[in-house]
């Protein structure tokens, strides 16, 4: 069924509004683009808000913990608590601590990534290495070579390795993650993004930076951001809503309408200032498609 353009369709967008209490909104994309936050996107969520709409924030993005982007929506004017940030450095860290448990010692991580999956898993009692350690941002040399190849630079306790969003991905890590995977090591992604919506244009995404490894290993990484319906389950669980009443509003098909699709929630709303064009869902046999679409978030102003 072919989604209802919202955009300048003011009894459309009542409408829309009052079939829904909760709204689950993707980050990147349909707030903002990088550091620069859409027009008329506070107004939108002070809009819902006063309509007594409960908002919960669900970004694939790692790189950033939950109380880094309560400091960035505070930055950019949305008043917000921790509380109502769900990000995908926080479910994994949650699968990882509560899910996987893998028995110790063998159960530290090695991060590809920034200081969100650290926070995170240090907030659950996670043991890592990698990530922002310095010691891992440089080029390899002989002595990398040879104390990778015969293991005396690895360590025996690394039991997984999750890859998310690495602004300093490189060789040296790369080689690193591999022997880690050889060895057994259970392959996990924050999420799978191919590409990054930043400074109104693209950059590599967390899942660009996965591809190497998989390329290696030909194993595929168990992803724990959207559209895992595990990362669903979590947020149903500590907000208590009916599936029902909720929407979800993002930017990607692959991540956030089929997140919603596949949650059973009531609704989809695909906002056209990201990733997906509309000709994605408009395209013979397209597998996602939302139920509503409008140009731009603030378009629900009406
Ligand atoms: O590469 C990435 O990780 C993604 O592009 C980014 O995280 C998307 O974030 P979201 O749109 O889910 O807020
Ligand atoms: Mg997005």
């Amino acid at each position: 069924m072919a989604p209802i353009y919202l955009t300048g369709d003011k009894s459309g967008i009542s409408e829309f509004i009052n079939k829904f209490d909760i709204f689950l909104f993707d980050c990147d994309g349909v707030l903002w683009s990088g550091d620069h936050i859409f027009p008329g996107t506070v107004e939108t969520l002070e809009l819902l808000r006063s309509k007594g709409k409960k908002i919960i924030f669900v970004t694939n993005n790692s790189t950033k913990s939950r109380s880094d982007y309560q400091k960035k929506l505070i930055s950019m004017g949305i008043p917000s608590n921790v509380d109502e940030i769900f990000a995908s450095a926080y479910s994994s860290a949650i699968y990882i601590a509560r899910i996987l448990k893998l028995p110790a010692p063998k159960n530290k991580v090695f991060v590809l990534g920034e200081s969100g999956i650290e926070t995170e898993l240090k907030s659950e009692g996670v043991e890592f290495i990698g990530g922002t350690d310095p010691a891992y941002r440089r080029d390899i040399t002989p002595e990398d070579y040879k104390g990778i190849a015969d293991g005396s630079l690895l360590d025996e306790n690394v039991g997984i390795v999750l890859v998310g969003l690495d602004f300093h991905v490189n060789y040296l890590k790369l080689s690193h993650a591999y022997q880690y995977l050889a060895r057994g090591a259970k392959f996990l992604a924050t999420n799978t993004d191919s590409i990054l919506p930043s400074n109104h244009t693209f950059f590599p995404g967390a899942g660009s930076i996965s591809i190497p490894l998989i390329n290696m290993t030909g194993q595929q990484p168990t992803a724990l951001g959207k559209p895992s319906q595990a990362m669903m389950d979590a947020i149903e669980g500590k907000f208590l809503f009916d599936r029902k009443t909720a929407c979800m509003i993002g930017d990607r098909l692959d991540t956030d309408v089929r997140f919603g699709i596949e949650g059973k929630l009531g609704g989809t709303l695909a906002v056209l200032t990201g990733v997906t064009k509309k000709s994605e869902w408009e395209a013979d046999g397209a597998a996602v498609v939302p139920a509503y679409y409008v140009d731009r978030l603030s378009d629900l102003r009406g």
